[in-house]
């Protein structure tokens, strides 16, 4: 029996990148909300054994009377005034029962195209490489640097870049400790990895699909639109 692991989806964020009257895991796509396509990505897969979403104080938009997905718990938490302030409130609101060793996937609400293929992908390197492991892909386009006035100051090597999405595996108690001590330091963490690299702990990078990117602009969600719109 493979072992199974809960998610963490930071949910509480404004998207001001985004726009729009509603935050934008809320924007409807096919019928439900990207957080809902996000859940039913993750909670349909074997390996993941239920979800706490991390949401804003105010949010009045979470569907109140879902608790549960593919037969699995769904949870909710209330986020904080960065994504990893609600990362870390999620990790505190986990179950008694995922104890500080147990790996948990860290996954953004406003990543909802996430794949079997590459949770698989993340799970079997996490079940080889204990301390950690992110799904991520290589830089494959030429970088340039820009300068003040909007020109081209430098071309930046790109050799072994690589650019980080969710989910970010580690163990629950780690990570709560790496995101306590980054906090502490006054350090905005943009991503679990960076906290654990802190505390010298390296994830594994784990090729990912370029599918599943995080909706961030309005062409984001017009190129999500478009890969679940019916053919
Ligand atoms: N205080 C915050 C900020 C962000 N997030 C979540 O972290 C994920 C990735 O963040 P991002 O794409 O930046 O979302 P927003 O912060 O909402 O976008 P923006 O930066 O454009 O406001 C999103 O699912 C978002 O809901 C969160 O849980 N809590
Ligand atoms: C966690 C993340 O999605 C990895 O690329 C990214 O750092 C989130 O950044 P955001 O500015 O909070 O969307």
């Amino acid at each position: 029996m493979s072992i199974t692991h809960w998610c963490v989806i930071p949910a509480a964020g404004s998207g001001a990148r985004f726009g729009g009257d509603i935050p934008k895991q809320y924007v409807e796509v096919a019928g439900r909300s990207i957080l809902l396509h996000t859940l039913d990505a993750l909670l349909s897969h074997p390996r993941i054994a239920g979800a706490i979403v991390a949401l804003s104080a105010g949010d009045a938009l979470w569907p109140v009377s879902l608790s549960d997905m593919h037969g699995k718990p769904v949870r909710t938490c209330i986020g904080g005034t960065s994504r990893a302030a609600s990362v870390s409130n999620a990790l505190a609101a986990l179950p008694v029962e995922v104890t500080g060793g147990d790996a948990v996937l860290v996954h953004d609400a406003a990543r909802p195209n996430v794949s079997h293929v590459d949770l698989d992908a993340l799970f079997a390197a996490l079940d080889s490489h204990l301390q950690g492991a992110i799904l991520a892909a290589p830089v494959r386009d030429t970088l340039k640097r820009a300068d003040d006035s909007g020109d081209i100051a430098a071309t930046e090597p790109r050799d072994k870049l690589w650019r980080a999405f969710t989910p970010q595996a580690f163990p629950r108690g780690l990570l709560a400790k790496a995101l306590g001590d980054a906090a502490s330091a006054g350090i905005d963490v943009t991503d679990e990895a960076m906290a654990m690299e802190r505390i010298g702990i390296h994830a594994r990078l784990v090729e990912s699909s370029e599918d599943n990117f995080k909706i961030t602009t309005p062409a984001d969600l017009a190129r999500f639109e478009f890969m679940v719109s019916p053919r």
